[in-house]
């Protein structure tokens, strides 16, 4: 059931004040009975993380690695996401908030639902980028934090894509489908996009199949998407920065007291798996309990929602405590301290 808070004069990082309605969903168990994993959607995703529909059921459910009849999952929505309710709560100044924002404004619900501590904060992308922000700012706030295909600063490519998209967005007369078609460029890979068309035309408008896939994709979204929704998004894209405009992200990240569980993809070519290991490399010299397991796959920055069974076996041994680590997993986890 989606349920509603409402953050009263939240002030912003350009000191705009105004009332904020935060909608977030529970599975599983009630948080008064077992701990809680907060879970932190995408750019076009929402809190229905699990359930038929949930775009993480393979990876949430019963029974799944994030068990809920374990577990109790906590989602919220980014405001403004469009996923039902006060869409429209702050598009008049969207630019005004930073991802920090967004991560306070989690903070003050969580105060707010009585939860002090969490078992693990996850998120794939922005929500990953999110993961971090809400673990500085709250560095005793979870046990476990598990970024998932993101980075805890908006980096210079991320910017140049998101400044594309921005145009696409304002100036396209078709913009949601349009920047979509973009932007699935790079959520995936040219040898994604090889593999999966093979070079083949469409019989009957002897258009590439991979640019009716485009069409399709663009389509789609628009149909689930608003325009709104998209550019306070893709302006968040652009904001992360755990350092608080210091520029420090490894004194910032160091402050964190949970364990730090980096999730990177080989091939994503919008958070950049080198990023990663340099954060993962260098954040271990300053912390012990960091780790970094990198999903190895042809699909790119998309792999997060794809490859769920290399998900599963480097998340297992975090949600599943009591279980020893496997010791003869050859999987690429490496672990500091
Ligand atoms: N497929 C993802 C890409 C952004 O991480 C989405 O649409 O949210």
């Amino acid at each position: 059931m989606l349920q509603e808070i409402k953050i009263e004069n939240f002030k912003n990082s350009a000191g705009t004040v105004q009332d904020i309605y935060l909608s977030y969903q529970f599975f599983g168990k009630k948080p008064t009975e077992a701990p809680i994993i907060l879970v932190n959607h995408a750019l076009t995703g929402n809190s229905l993380v699990t359930g038929s529909k949930g775009w993480w059921k393979d990876l949430i459910g019963k029974n799944r690695c994030i068990d809920i009849e374990r577990f109790c999952v906590l989602a919220f929505n980014i405001p403004g996401n469009g996923f039902k309710g006060h869409e429209d709560q702050f598009f008049e100044n969207y630019k005004e908030f930073r991802l920090r924002d967004i991560a306070e404004i989690q903070a003050q619900a969580l105060e707010k639902l009585d939860i002090t501590k969490l078992f693990a904060i996850i998120g794939g992308s922005i929500g990953g980028a999110l993961a971090w922000e809400l673990a500085v700012l709250k560095p005793e706030l979870a046990e476990h934090v598990i970024p998932i295909a993101s980075d805890y600063k908006s980096t210079d490519w991320l910017v140049a894509n998101c400044r594309i998209q921005d145009h696409i967005l304002n100036n396209s007369s078709d913009p949601v489908h349009d920047a979509r078609m973009h932007a699935m460029t790079f959520y995936r890979t040219p040898q994604s996009l090889a593999q999966k068309f093979e070079g083949k035309r469409n019989k009957e408008n002897q258009a590439y199949e991979v640019e009716n896939w485009l069409l399709h994709h663009g389509e789609k979204l628009k149909n689930r998407f608003t325009l709104p929704s998209y550019k306070l998004m893709n302006h968040l894209l652009t904001t992360i920065d755990i350092s608080d405009g210091s520029g420090n992200y490894l004194e910032a990240a160091s402050r964190i007291k949970g364990d730090i569980h980096i999730v990177t993809v080989n091939s994503d070519l919008f958070f950049l798996a080198e990023e990663n290991w340099n954060s993962y490399v260098e954040l271990s010299l300053l912390k012990g309990n960091i780790s970094i397991h990198e999903i190895r796959s042809i699909h790119g920055h998309d792999a997060f929602l794809i490859e769920t069974d290399q998900l599963n076996r480097f998340l297992k041994p975090i949600f599943q405590t009591k279980t020893p680590k496997n010791e003869n997993d050859t999987s690429r986890t490496v672990w500091a301290g």
